[in-house]
């Protein structure tokens, strides 16, 4: 089994992510990790923050030589922007006075709709909303992508497996209807756009789209779809809900910050479609068992099919519109403007990187559970014994 758990708060002077249950020998370095967060802060739309403030990574614990151990791995990434908050955020109590006349320090009690503000204050005790967006930001999914990182490495290692975000909407601006499946090679393009959509034209549109919610102070959403090649059949199970791969799945990419809404292959679409022609036709290909469509999404009765595995996620828009939302003041009960003070005006390509993390944290325990192993090779071993017995029976995925 596979656990993580991340910590620290948006302005604090880190973040820390902690994996356990990883096998030795996978490969990975402080290098590798930088180059992942990196992926995340680009795309057009966000905010001054991305500019000047950099992700310092330091790898504390298992990893040596470039190569995990078999125990936790801990990933701290630093937030330079920690000089200019260490008072506010100060861990241990300050004079109240070094607070005194400095906005940053300010209460916090115009609430924000749309983020954590109001139900963190009302649940958690506290007359102002820092101690809630402190940790309600999106700046703690830097720690998911460092993990992520980790276990995108070790599928791909370990079994073959390689995935990939990519932009399908954004704003009003759409992909081709139903998308269309990007090859593997198209990885190159979509790491070269800014707004991470391989369809040059329509990500053109999207740049318009960006430029335009800016000029008129407003945000925007959209929707990310990943992409996972050379799963095995086999991961999650049929036998109860929560080993469900389609639910592990759904259930990750909801808790991205933002997200709200959560399709597997065609989904929603498949609810408007007839039977007939909602499913993926099972036939004999040149090397083995293939489907004749793509709409399952790869996953068929909470198990991976072995075919692409395909999963979109949709981001509301950004809620700290510039253009400021009405709240009240809740230390005098007066009408107000929401607090802002600076944010991006789009991240959906970044919460691209950040899905991309969360699938390959759920299928990288998927796998785990299904084969075992202490070391890569020994769980090489397993997956490819599975393969061979799977062929061995007529039953095997052609490519
Ligand atoms: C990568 C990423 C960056 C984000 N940046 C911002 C931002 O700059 N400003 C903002 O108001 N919300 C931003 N958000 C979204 C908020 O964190 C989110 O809307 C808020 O936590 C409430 O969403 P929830 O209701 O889904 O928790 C971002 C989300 C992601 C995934
Ligand atoms: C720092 C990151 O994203 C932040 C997520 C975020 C939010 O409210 O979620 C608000 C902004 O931060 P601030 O309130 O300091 O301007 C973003 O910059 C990051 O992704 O690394």
């Amino acid at each position: 089994m596979l656990r993580w758990l991340t910590a620290g708060e948006s302005h604090g002077p880190a973040l820390v992510a902690i994996l356990e249950g990883l096998p030795a020998h996978v490969q990975v370095t402080s290098g590798d990790i930088a180059d992942a967060l990196a992926r995340r802060r680009l795309g057009f739309g966000r905010g001054a923050r991305m500019k000047f403030e950099a992700d310092q990574v330091t790898i504390l614990g298992g990893v040596r030589h470039g190569e995990t151990q078999g125990g936790p791995v801990a990933i701290q990434v630093g937030n330079t922007e920690w000089p200019k908050w260490e008072t506010v955020m100060s861990a241990d109590p300050v004079d109240p006075a070094l607070l005194e006349g400095r906005a940053r320090n300010a209460p916090l009690t115009r609430p924000r709709p749309g983020h954590a503000d109001l139900a963190g204050m009302q649940k958690y005790d506290f007359d102002e909303a820092r101690p809630i967006l402190e940790r309600a930001s999106a700046r703690e999914t830097a720690a998911r992508v460092a993990l992520g990182r980790v276990a995108t490495g070790f599928l791909q290692q370990a079994y073959g497996v390689t995935l990939l975000s990519h932009v399908v909407e954004l704003g009003s601006v759409a992909a081709p209807a139903g998308g269309v499946l990007p090859r593997l090679d198209d990885l190159a393009i979509i790491d070269g756009d800014p707004l991470r959509c391989f369809d040059r034209d329509v990500s053109a549109q999207m740049y318009a789209e960006v430029e335009a919610a800016q000029s008129e102070g407003d945000t925007l959403g959209g929707v990310v779809e990943v992409v996972v090649w050379g799963l095995p059949p086999g991961l999650g199970s049929h036998v109860h809900w929560d080993r469900r791969l389609d639910a592990r799945l759904a259930g990750a990419l909801m808790g991205i910050q933002a997200i709200k809404g959560v399709e597997v292959g065609d989904g929603f679409e498949l609810a408007r479609t007839r039977g007939s022609l909602a499913h993926d036709e099972i036939v004999h290909g040149d090397d083995g068992i293939e489907r004749a469509s793509h709409r399952a999404g790869g996953t068929e009765g909470g198990m991976s099919t072995g075919a692409v595995l395909r999963v979109r996620a949709a981001m509301k828009p950004i809620a700290t519109v510039p253009r400021a939302l009405r709240t009240i003041d809740t230390a005098t009960g007066e009408a107000a403007v929401a607090h802002h003070q600076r944010s991006d005006v789009c991240a959906v390509p970044a919460a691209g990187v950040v899905a991309e993390a969360m699938v390959a944290l759920v299928l990288a325990d998927a796998a785990i559970e299904k084969f075992g192993g202490d070391s890569v090779a020994e769980t090489r071993r397993n997956f490819e014994a599975y393969l061979a017995d799977v062929a061995a029976r007529g039953l095997q995925v052609g490519r």
